[in-house]
């Protein structure tokens, strides 16, 4: 096991490995998790080869952070500036079955300049046998109450868009953001051209499961009751080959299902702390959904 610092595309990262195999990548801009995979399923995270690594503009792909604003709901930079910033390690551990690796960003001139609070932000990557962890920890340390909006933006890698379905999101009321429309979720999500839609109260309790039909591999995504709202975004080829970005067929490649706080602002008083997690479990066949179980069953990672 390890947990190293190293460079990816010119930029500092934070390698995290266990002796199983599973391994994940940090990168220290934006906090942004670019890469988790495991040794039955190879990459679970989806990175376009065309991302900008310049160390201020939003890498596409991974797990962005969006905080304080989610997308345009407000008047700052879109998404809100944390996935745009340098954040600094703040601790790291690991042992035979486990790593973490903390980091931490906090309010300075720039942040101030844009958004005139006192805040402290941190992420905590966990990592245990075919169970990746995200919490992200936001604590209010000015002495106004303050609001935010955002997300965990976690773009996983899929096989085919085409073949992929989402289960667990019937009953949650949807807005489908593509045609603007309102309307309560029946069935299963599955995709053939831009999908953008935010699903809300009722959300199932319980994790959604993202499968790909021909290969019976799934992921189960789940996120703490503390996201309000959880996001499916894919941008279909038309969307996709406007975004710089991106490669052409990107967007086959890819989903987004995001754990996020958009129809409602959540607002901390001074010194109060928020906390959203969101977990992401791979599964692979019966012999590696046992394998998988047993893992959960034991599992520790925690906030
Ligand atoms: O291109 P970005 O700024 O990273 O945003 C990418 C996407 O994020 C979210 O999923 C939103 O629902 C989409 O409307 C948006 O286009």
């Amino acid at each position: 096991m390890s947990v190293h610092e190293d460079v990816f595309n010119g930029q500092p990262v934070i390698r995290a490995a266990l002796p199983c195999g599973d391994a994940a990548v940090i990168a220290l801009h934006g906090a942004q998790l670019i890469s988790w995979s495991t040794p039955e399923g190879g990459e679970h995270l989806f990175l376009s080869d065309r991302a900008q690594w310049d160390g201020h503009s939003a890498v596409r792909g991974g797990v962005p952070i969006c905080f304080p604003q989610f997308n345009q709901r407000g008047p700052l930079a879109k998404h809100g500036f944390a996935r745009n910033l340098p954040w600094r390690v703040l601790d790291s551990a690991s042992d035979a079955r486990r790593a973490h690796v903390s980091l931490i960003l906090r309010d300075d001139d720039t942040t101030r300049a844009w958004w005139p609070h006192g805040f402290e932000a941190r992420l905590c990557v966990q990592l245990e046998p075919g169970v990746l962890r995200l919490a992200l920890e936001l604590t209010n340390t000015g002495a106004d109450a303050w609001s935010f909006t955002g997300a965990l933006h976690t773009y996983l890698r899929v096989p085919d868009i085409t073949r992929m379905q989402l289960d667990g999101l019937g009953g949650a009321a949807r807005w489908d953001a593509v045609r603007d429309v309102h309307a309560t979720q029946s069935a299963a999500v599955r995709f053939d051209g831009e999908y953008d839609s935010v699903f809300s109260s009722p959300l199932p309790r319980g994790p959604l499961r993202l499968g790909d039909e021909a290969t019976g591999r799934f992921m189960t995504i789940e996120n703490s009751a503390s996201w309000h709202n959880a996001v499916v975004w894919n941008p279909g080829a038309a969307l996709c080959a406007q975004l710089k970005d991106m490669p052409r067929d990107g967007f086959r490649h890819m989903l987004c299902v995001e754990a996020a706080c958009v129809d409602e602002s959540v607002t901390l008083a001074p010194g109060q702390r928020w906390i959203g997690w969101q977990q992401l479990t791979q599964w692979q066949g019966r012999e590696a959904a046992s394998h998988a179980e047993r893992h959960k069953a034991t599992s520790t990672l925690s906030v």
